[in-house]
């Protein structure tokens, strides 16, 4: 087995009651050529856990390590900056920019540099299905799932190993969803990444190599064939 890409390490997280977690002891490896979901109901911790993985909180007990190295002693934001790409429900584009524009600012903010820069961008975009034409409208005009492919292109522009997704699809229609699910699908096995998606839906957990299933603070590893 390889080294994990990232790994919860005894981790604990509570908000206001240390007495009454909401997890403890968690140890989970994480890793790349691989696309795992999060489920559990309302309320479970998804959110919460996917916000540890992708250095938005910190863990309150043990720690996360990224490449076995601490991402507590490397700084949230250092992590965050250099090794996560983090995909919205909401898309978090900047709506008076272009497609274009959204994904070049980002490259630019994670010095991400290739040669021919627009013409990579704009092959990257047609590859998910938004024309030169689309990709140099401002994304406010674009379709919600036109919307999110564009944030997942970002992802991929910026190229890190690590992608974590929260409810990707919650905005999208069921055909559109599909479409975006085999996005994370190709990108964590022909791209090579470790994706990390959390969502409410069991027909898309299925699509994944391994659902993780929260319940009561515990965690339940589901290997998908
Ligand atoms: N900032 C906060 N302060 C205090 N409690 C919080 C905070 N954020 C979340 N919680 C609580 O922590 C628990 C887990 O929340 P979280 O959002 O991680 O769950 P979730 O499984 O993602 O839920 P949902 O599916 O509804 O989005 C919930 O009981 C929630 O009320």
């Amino acid at each position: 087995m390889t080294a994990p890409l990232l790994a919860f390490k005894n981790v604990g997280y509570w908000y206001t009651d240390k007495q009454n977690p909401l997890f403890q002891s968690v140890n989970i490896d994480f890793h790349k050529n691989t696309f795992y979901t999060i489920t559990g109901t309302s309320g479970s911790g998804k959110t919460t856990f996917l916000s540890l993985a992708g250095g938005l909180d910190k863990a309150k007990e043990g720690d996360i390590e990224y490449d076995g190295k601490s991402i507590r002693k490397m700084g949230l934001g250092n992590f965050r900056h250099d090794y996560v790409s983090i995909i919205f429900q909401s898309y978090n584009l900047i709506p008076y920019m272009t497609a274009y524009q959204n994904i070049a600012s980002a490259m630019a903010i994670t010095g991400k540099k290739v040669e021919n820069q627009e013409d990579y961008i704009l092959k990257m975009l047609a590859k998910v299905g938004i024309s030169e034409e689309q990709a140099k409208q401002r994304v406010l005009t674009l379709s919600g799932g036109q919307q999110q492919r564009v944030a997942i292109t970002r992802a991929f522009c910026c190229d890190t190993d690590l992608i974590v997704a929260d409810e990707p699809t919650g905005n999208l229609d069921d055909k559109t969803s599909k479409e975006i699910v085999k996005l994370f699908t190709d990108l964590a096995h022909q791209e090579n990444k470790c994706v990390i998606m959390v969502t409410h839906d069991p027909q898309i957990a299925a699509q994944s190599d391994v659902t993780i299933q929260l319940s009561n603070g515990s965690f339940r590893m589901l290997q998908h064939v």
